[in-house]
């Protein structure tokens, strides 16, 4: 069985992505990187992209994940934040520790490709 199949199939990743937003979108750390975002189509990408991740039958077709994020400056501690949220959203929600460490350890490969915003970048260039 899909981690997709055992954590309750689209509704439940429908539900992930609404209680998501609604704690990323409050939280004054990263609220601002999403200022202009419209977030229903952002909502639909994220339930697409997620339910493909976790092994569902959505066939996500938005743009590829390091150009979307290519101009937002994310760095580490947004996508901490952001991980952190989507984890506790799990939680709350009843998924099995088991599944949530299995959906982290699909999204924590995509870091690299998100995070553009790092120690070396702040570092003036002489
Ligand atoms: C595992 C982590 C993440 C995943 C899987 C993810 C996935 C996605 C996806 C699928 C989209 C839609 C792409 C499209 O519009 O075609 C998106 C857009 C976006 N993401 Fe993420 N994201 C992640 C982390 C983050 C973080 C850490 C931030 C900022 C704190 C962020 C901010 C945004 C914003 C603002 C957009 C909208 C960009 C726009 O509409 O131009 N994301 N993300």
């Amino acid at each position: 069985m899909s981690v997709y199949e055992a954590i309750g199939g689209s509704g439940a990743v429908r539900a992930v992505v609404d209680q998501f937003y609604a704690r990323v979108l409050t939280d004054s750390r990263v609220q601002d990187i999403f200022k202009g975002t419209d977030v229903a189509r952002l909502k639909s990408h994220q339930r697409a992209f997620i339910g493909a991740a976790i092994g569902g039958p959505q066939l996500y077709t938005g743009r590829d994940v390091a150009s979307a994020h290519a101009s937002l400056h994310i760095t580490d501690a947004d996508f901490d934040v952001i991980v952190g949220h989507l984890v506790d959203t799990l939680a709350e929600l009843g998924v099995p520790a088991e599944y949530i460490a299995q959906i982290g350890a699909t999204l924590a490969p995509l870091r690299g490709q998100i995070v553009t915003q790092g120690a070396a970048e702040a570092v003036p260039a002489i």
